[in-house]
């Protein structure tokens, strides 16, 4: 195949998205270079086993025959084949396909006979559209199979239909399938309240069936663990499955897992009604990709995981602890192609035939649907009711087929819903019929492919009234058959396909039964031009996103979140060795240790409590890291700096007692405990946009319920962090907009993003800024002569104050790690109080030595009301000249960020309490020679 002349990816892809277009290229072009599907598919019909032994008695049930089975189900590996003898493509990716039911289910007819039938539904016709891939599928045969023989003998049966079972026995069925996942699950997410749990039986509650759908998924998870090779892409679908990701990782780690849901997700306030709420949503966390058919369940979802579990939604997806699992929109489509075949085959005309003469004279208005309280058939039935009496002249010329599917007939609800819709269909058919015909035909059952596609192409309007549809394919199916009559499809705006086919269908709200009578009188009334427009519409759209393409990107978006997520891990500094820490520490003599104060030295603070409860906010020294401080402190060979945002007070509270170094605010204020505040950085100091900010966030925080702001001396923080997350971050990004084309516009303010604040400070005040003259004035004040061979810096600070840690990298020698002097280009330095750096004295210090160095004086100016100290410049003859302030070698130098996943130091700490440990490692460590 020639170079694609329109590729437009780069030539080594960088990012996902060029990646995941590389990848798309590549899948077109090995596209082209292979046997059209059709050459294939056709060899593939006339190649079916006559005498297959499981083959079907299915087409006596007017059910689909072996022959559309293997169609979809073989045709991986008959496609695989036919690939590696042409030697076109090397070899095909492995899927394992885990739902909860087979695409095949399963009779038994004799001890060892079993007779394997198409299970019907969205997900199984979807899928069957895995043709690229070399894919097994794992799942539950529908069938109860309590001996060995039983099993071994349906096992086998399967196996030559690429199908694998897990045998779940009545009691599990009726626990886990009809009780959690039908009568649970599924109401609910699709917006149907749960039911009382009083209602059911007193064999069973939430916990008990809750508990049977954890058992069953682990059963699923030890079948996948048994067929899984290395290498394998697992793809777990729909709701019956929400545990499973979490059982497959525990068994190994490396495992690329999938999740996807075929059902809507709901709002974050409907999920939240469910017990179990949490788990199910981390268990699927757990996966590396998170798949839904739209894009507002894609939001639902990530809402839930923001607003009940408190992470972090971000576009990408859901993070957790640095863990990115993507969360992201595929429609799913269908194999249209199979359909559009279809219409020529000589049976399927035939049936056409029949069909039109059948209701000849009559408009063919269409519905297909399992008889499932979501799909809407009441009220669709009762829009045909209100039509036909609104339009008495359409009475004797159209006619509505209704097929309704059976399905989940053991559950009491939709035993429930069949007397329903009978009831409501006699009335009717009772009301509007007359000897020889009737209004309504409604039909109990499937039919077979064949059946289904002659009666897509001879309808005139389908009516899809959905209540609420993950996405709904048979609208799908509808529009690829109506090549030639272009008919009419009425589709309800609450299934996912109204996203995609809503410009060429009448979108309609199902309830309002009104609106739906008048939008099929609308519908049979049509102009055939607008018909035309309407139809091209969809039909683009249904032969363009087809169900392979569906399962390719998915499965592309997968693999490349491995690669994603080797990308982020590099960008993850290890853990802090504490034990080298620790003994560097008792070898050295002369150290540094520079620590924050919130989360780092402070008590972790839950903060959103059991049901959004605000803890405690004010922050509190932790319990545990007192008498280690106070030590540490007290150690002569140990300066201790506290470099916090807080301001001054909060230090003074908290640290009085401490022999150390407070720098409040960024460092702009510094004061041994021993003496006075002094102002680090007066050329910062001007605060004449204060006011006009403060006035700012007074009015976000009215307005954003629990968010709180601090007005410090030299800044505005407005904290969102107790807040509902996704209104904080509308207002914090309404605020920014609001304050740079606003009050700050002219004003030199840096404005500081964290995940949960906005910060207002002086321009150019950052913790880096600030730790050189906090050293510069600790030499001076503290007459040091040698110099210092130790530094530690641990904090959880804002990545814009993060440049302490990278502060001292310059120092380091050449083999320092790669990460950390990748950052030295970021690296602003003021002036380091350096008098020689080594034999060799580097380009950079010598720039740096001239600059001047910064010590304090204290001298008082006025400020607002009160005294603050402001530095002048001291010639630097204080310093000894020739000799280093800092020794750091790199084995020497511990940078660690508390609680982040991501930082630019060295090394991280999980949290205050891995701080608490070290101060008391370090207290324990024997003192050097
Ligand atoms: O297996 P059953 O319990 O009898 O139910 C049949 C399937 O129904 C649901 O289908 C969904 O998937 C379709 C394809 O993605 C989608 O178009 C439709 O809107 C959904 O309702 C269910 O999600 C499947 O698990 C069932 O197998
Ligand atoms: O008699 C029937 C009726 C329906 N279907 C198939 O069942 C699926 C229904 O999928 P949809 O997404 O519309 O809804 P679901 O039933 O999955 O909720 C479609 O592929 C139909 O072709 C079928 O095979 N035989």
């Amino acid at each position: 195949m020639e170079g694609n002349k329109y590729d437009s990816s780069p030539v080594t892809p960088r990012t996902r998205l060029e990646r995941l277009l590389r990848e798309r290229e590549l899948r077109k072009s090995s596209r082209f270079s292979q046997p059209s599907a059709e050459a294939t598919d056709v060899n593939r019909e006339a190649e079916l086993p006559a005498n297959d032994p499981c083959s079907a008695e299915g087409d006596h049930l007017g059910l689909p025959n072996e022959e559309e089975l293997l169609e979809g189900v073989a045709a991986a590996s008959a496609f695989a084949d036919g690939c590696q003898r042409q030697d076109v493509r090397p070899t095909k990716q492995r899927l394992l396909v885990v739902t909860n039911r087979l695409p095949v289910s399963a009779t038994r007819r004799g001890e060892g006979l079993w007779q394997l039938e198409m299970s019907v539904g969205g997900l199984v016709t979807a899928l069957l559209g895995l043709k690229e891939f070399d894919a097994r599928w794992i799942g539950w045969a529908g069938v109860n199979v309590p001996d060995d023989v039983g099993r071994k003998t349906l096992t086998n049966a399967l196996a030559q239909k690429r199908c694998i079972p897990v045998f779940l026995d009545e009691a599990m069925v009726h626990q886990y399938y009809n009780g959690y996942c039908n009568n649970i699950l599924w109401p609910l997410f699709h917006y149907l309240p749960l039911p009382q749990e009083d209602r059911l039986a007193t064999t069973r509650s939430f916990q008990s069936q809750f508990d049977a759908y954890k058992k069953a998924n682990q059963m699923f998870a030890e079948v996948v663990n048994q067929h899984y090779e290395e290498g394998d892409v697992v793809w777990c679908h729909d709701y019956h499955l929400m545990f499973l990701p979490k059982c497959l990782k525990e068994y190994n780690k490396n495992m690329k897992v999938g999740w996807f849901l075929h059902t809507p997700f709901p709002s974050s306030e409907i999920h939240r009604t469910l017990p179990s709420r949490s788990e199910l949503l981390r268990s699927v966390l757990v996966a590396d990709l998170v798949g839904f058919h739209t894009y507002d369940y894609a939001r639902h979802f990530v809402s839930a995981c923001t607003r009940i579990l408190g992470l972090e939604g971000t576009p990408e997806g859901v993070e957790d602890q640095g863990k990115l699992t993507r969360v992201a929109a595929f429609p799913i489509g269908i194999d249209s192609e199979r359909f559009i075949r279809a219409l020529e085959l000589p049976q399927v005309k035939d049936h056409m035939k029949e069909l039109k003469q059948r209701f000849a004279g009559r408009k063919v208005m269409l519905g297909v649907d399992r008889l499932d309280m979501i799909k809407g058939i009441p009220q669709k039935i009762l829009a045909f009711e209100k039509f036909l009496e609104e339009n008495p002249h359409w009475r004797d010329r159209v006619v509505l087929l209704q097929i309704a599917v059976p399905t989940r007939t053991d559950v009491p609800e939709y035993q429930k819903l069949t007397s329903q819709v009978h009831e409501i269909v006699g009335r009717i058919n009772g009301r509007f019929g007359t000897l020889t015909a009737v209004p309504i035909h409604h039909l109990d059952r499937s039919l077979d492919f064949h059946a289904l596609c002659a009666l897509y192409a001879v309808t005139d309007v389908a009516l899809v009234t959905s209540l609420r549809d993950g996405m709904n394919l048979v609208s799908y199916e509808f529009v690829a058959c109506q090549a030639s009559k272009k008919g009419v499809l009425i589709l309800s705006e609450f299934a996912g396909a109204a996203q995609s086919l809503g410009a060429g269908a009448i979108l309609v709200n199902p309830w309002n039964i009104t609106e739906v009578a008048s939008s099929i009188s609308y519908a049979l009334d049509m102009p055939a031009d607008e018909r035309e427009k309407r139809h091209q519409h969809n039909f683009k759209h249904v032969t363009t996103h087809t169900s392979q393409e569906w399962a390719a990107t998915f499965v592309s978006e997968l693999n490349d979140t491995i690669v994603e997520a080797q990308l982020r891990t590099r960008q993850v500094p290890p853990l802090l060795p504490m034990k080298d820490a620790v003994d560097c520490y008792s070898k050295s003599n002369n150290r540094l240790l520079i620590l924050g104060f919130n989360s780092t030295l402070t008590e972790s603070v839950d903060a959103l409590g059991r049901n959004g409860q605000l803890k405690e906010i004010e922050l509190k020294l932790h319990p545990d890291i007192k008498e280690p401080l106070k030590k540490l402190c007290d150690d002569p060979k140990t300066t201790i700096v506290v470099l916090s945002g807080s301001d001054r007070t909060v230090l003074d509270d908290n640290f009085n007692d401490y022999n150390m170094w407070l720098a409040a605010e960024n460092g702009i204020f510094l004061r041994p405990t021993m003496g006075e505040w002094m102002t680090t950085m007066p050329e910062n100091l001007y605060m004449d946009w204060v006011e006009s900010v403060k006035h700012v966030f007074e009015y976000f925080t009215e307005r954003t319920p629990r968010s709180h702001f601090e007005l410090r001396e030299t800044s505005l923080v407005w904290n969102y962090k107790y807040s509902d997350v996704e209104f904080g971050r509308i207002q914090a990004r309404d605020m920014l907009q609001h304050l740079w084309t606003g009050p700050i516009s002219n004003a030199s303010v840096d404005v500081v993003q964290g995940s949960r604040s906005v910060e207002v400070r002086a321009v150019g005040v950052t913790k880096g800024a600030a730790i050189d003259r906090i050293l510069g004035e600790i030499v001076r004040y503290k007459g040091m002569k040698s110099p210092i061979d130790y530094v530690l810096s641990v904090g959880d600070f804002l990545t814009k104050d993060e440049d302490v840690y990278t502060f001292f990298e310059p120092e380091l020698p050449s083999e320092s790690p790669p990460a950390a002097r990748g950052m030295l280009a970021n690296l602003v330095r003021t002036s380091v109080p350096k008098i020689s750096a080594s034999k060799s004295v580097s380009k950079s210090s010598r720039l740096k030595k001239q600059r001047s160095m910064s010590t304090l004086e204290k001298r008082a100016i006025s400020h607002g009301n009160e005294i603050v100290l402001q530095p002048v410049m001291q010639d630097r003859k204080s310093m000894r000249e020739g000799s280093s302030v800092l020794d750091l070698k790199g084995d020497n130098y511990f940078s660690c960020a508390v609680g982040r996943k991501r930082s630019n130091a060295r090394y991280l700490l999980g949290s205050a309490n891995d701080v608490v440990t070290l101060l008391k490692e370090l207290v324990q460590c024997p003192p050097s020679s």
